[in-house]
């Protein structure tokens, strides 16, 4: 199978490995083939912006990273280490070291935010109560919440204070990596500018690589140093100035279509 035009497998001893490197990747369900022939290399502070049409195959891609599920064929690795192989415990401390920021939140109803933070913290060390508290706490005044979001109930929170709160918790184990599926969706302009912002000023300040699952160009003019494109079933990979150039129809349309333009037009302003 041929190579994304823009994928070049990293060779050399002058570059780091690595974060996240997809080889080969292949996902079947039955006859349907979603992925056939992904290649990927993420370097660590990057921030990478995912997108594609509808099921071509971003959460899935996003779920085989993350090992909730397994590909049909292919190899990924994080952070070094092959994710098919590894033994319940490695997978474990693996966990460890990302943070998954999932589309609603995914907080626990039953348990506040200060409660839905320190469950990794609880569950992934042995610190004492009290650290385990003032941990929290620090990382609800990290992501912009008051503090007294954190005695709240998800069901209590807006949109937007569940997205940070749910980053919080991502970012309770002082993770290397963040994995975002679709950060902004269901946040008005401005709370999506802001939660943005938020993500590229965490990511500069804790030396943060980043993947999100998007389909919001402002983000991805915003954030991202490069954007891999799902499209027949493979990655074209590049910095938005070389996807502007690239004649796929999807890519063109998507790029140069009114919302790529205003997109676009919004990061020159
Ligand atoms: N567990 C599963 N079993 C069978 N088919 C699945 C499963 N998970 C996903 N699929 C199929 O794989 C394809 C890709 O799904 P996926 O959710 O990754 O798309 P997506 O690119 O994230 O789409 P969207 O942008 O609409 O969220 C879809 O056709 C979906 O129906």
């Amino acid at each position: 199978m041929p190579p994304s035009p823009f994928f070049s497998p990293i060779s050399g001893s002058d570059m780091a490995a690595p974060v996240i490197s997809v080889r080969g990747l292949k996902t079947r369900f039955g006859a349907q083939v979603v992925h056939d022939g992904v290649d990927l290399d993420v370097q660590k502070g990057e921030v990478i912006g995912l997108v594609g049409g509808s099921g071509t195959g971003k959460s899935v891609l996003l779920r085989e990273i993350v090992g909730l599920m397994d590909p049909s064929a292919g190899t990924i690795q994080v952070l070094g280490q092959d994710t098919a192989r590894l033994s319940e415990r490695e997978r474990l401390s693996l966990q460890a070291r990302w943070g998954m920021l999932f589309q609603d939140g995914a907080l626990f109803s039953s348990l506040t935010v200060l409660e839905n933070i320190k469950v990794p913290l609880k569950e992934h060390t042995a610190l004492p109560p009290d650290l385990v508290d003032e941990i929290a706490q620090v990382k609800v005044a990290m992501v912009g919440l008051a503090p007294d979001a954190g005695s709240k109930y998800p069901s209590q929170l807006s949109g937007g204070m569940r997205k940070r709160a749910g980053l919080a918790r991502a970012l309770a184990l002082d993770p290397e990596i963040l994995f975002l599926d679709e950060p902004t969706a269901g946040l008005d302009p401005i709370g999506a500018a802001a939660f943005d912002e938020l993500i590229g000023s965490l990511q500069k300040s804790l030396g943060l690589t980043v993947f999100m699952v998007t389909h919001d160009l402002d983000s991805l003019y915003a954030i991202c140093d490069r954007i891999a494109v799902l499209v027949d079933k493979k990655l074209v990979i590049g910095t938005i100035d070389e996807l502007l150039r690239q004649d796929h129809p999807w890519i063109r349309d998507y790029f140069h279509g009114p919302r790529g333009r205003a997109a676009n037009a919004a990061k020159g302003s």
